[in-house]
């Protein structure tokens, strides 16, 4: 079979300690491998775009990467520690937004950020200040007191973000951040996380290409469980045919093996 995997331009970040690992990564099904053999690291400071088309892998890696998930092999660490065994030490510095964005419908923004906040150990002033903090970063003070089942889109996007960043975490891991949003409430995503990353390090999926161009330094790309790209945006493109037509190629690789 050949490898159909570009892996050709090094990450800028080769000297930054690696804050998410993925070391053979393999969940299993029954028979059915949804994450087979995927090994990547994102160093202090990238935000590295997660791609992928349907069904490939990315959330099940992610919720590996996270502890939420034991894997079937490998390792997953966050900030050097092993998600499977010492996942507390690694939660701490780690923010998840999941899929679906927060739980809690019938809470408020505000309700759900005191129950996160009394969970994470944090009290009085440092608890206000980084629920507030929190709702600034991510620009909740107009809804702040609704209900979140009453929220659009967006704004459930962005209570799920305020969650996530609420214990000051050096690591974030977002699936698909964007997914169902609006071109503005895109826009208004994109900016809170351009504003976070520049502290951060930041692994996030998504589906939609212009998003990789527009905040990410390096792309890792599955495709039916497997690694088919490691490397940077520009190289992704090298034949200047375009994000769509790399994705493309990459992804139908091996569904043309089989
Ligand atoms: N609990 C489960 N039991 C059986 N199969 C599962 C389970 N969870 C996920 N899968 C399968 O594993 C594969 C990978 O799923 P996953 O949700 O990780 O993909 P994804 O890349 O995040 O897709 P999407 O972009 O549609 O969210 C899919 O074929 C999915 O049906």
């Amino acid at each position: 079979m050949t490898d159909p995997q570009p892996r050709s331009e090094k990450p800028s970040r080769t000297s930054e300690p690696a804050m998410i690992e993925a070391i053979g990564l393999c969940k299993f099904y029954g028979a059915f491998a949804a994450v087979n053999d995927v090994s990547f690291r994102v160093n202090k400071g990238e935000l590295v775009a997660f791609l992928g088309p349907n069904g490939a892998g990315k959330s099940t890696t992610m919720k590996l990467l996270t502890g939420y998930l034991s894997p079937s092999a490998g390792v997953a660490r966050v900030a050097g520690h092993d998600m499977a065994t010492d996942r507390l030490a690694g939660s701490e510095k780690l923010g998840y937004l999941p899929e679906n964005g927060p739980l809690y419908p019938d809470m408020t923004p505000h309700s759900l950020l005191e129950f996160f906040a009394d969970a994470r150990g944090l009290t009085g002033s440092k608890k206000k200040e980084r629920i507030e903090t929190v709702i600034d970063l991510c620009i909740l003070s107009s809804v702040v007191y609704k209900p979140i089942s009453k929220l659009s889109k967006g704004f459930r996007q962005r209570v799920g973000m305020a969650q996530a960043l609420l214990h000051e975490p050096d690591v974030l891991i977002m699936d698909e951040p964007t997914a169902g949003l609006d071109p503005n409430q895109i826009a208004e995503v994109r900016r809170t996380l351009r504003r976070i990353s520049e502290e951060k390090t930041i692994l996030l999926s998504t589906h939609i290409l212009q998003e990789v161009e527009a905040i990410a330094s390096r792309v890792v790309m599955i495709n039916e469980g497997r690694l088919v790209y490691d490397g940077s945006v520009k190289n992704l493109d090298a034949d200047g045919q375009g994000l769509d037509a790399a994705f493309h190629r990459l992804t139908r690789a091996s569904v043309a093996e089989t």
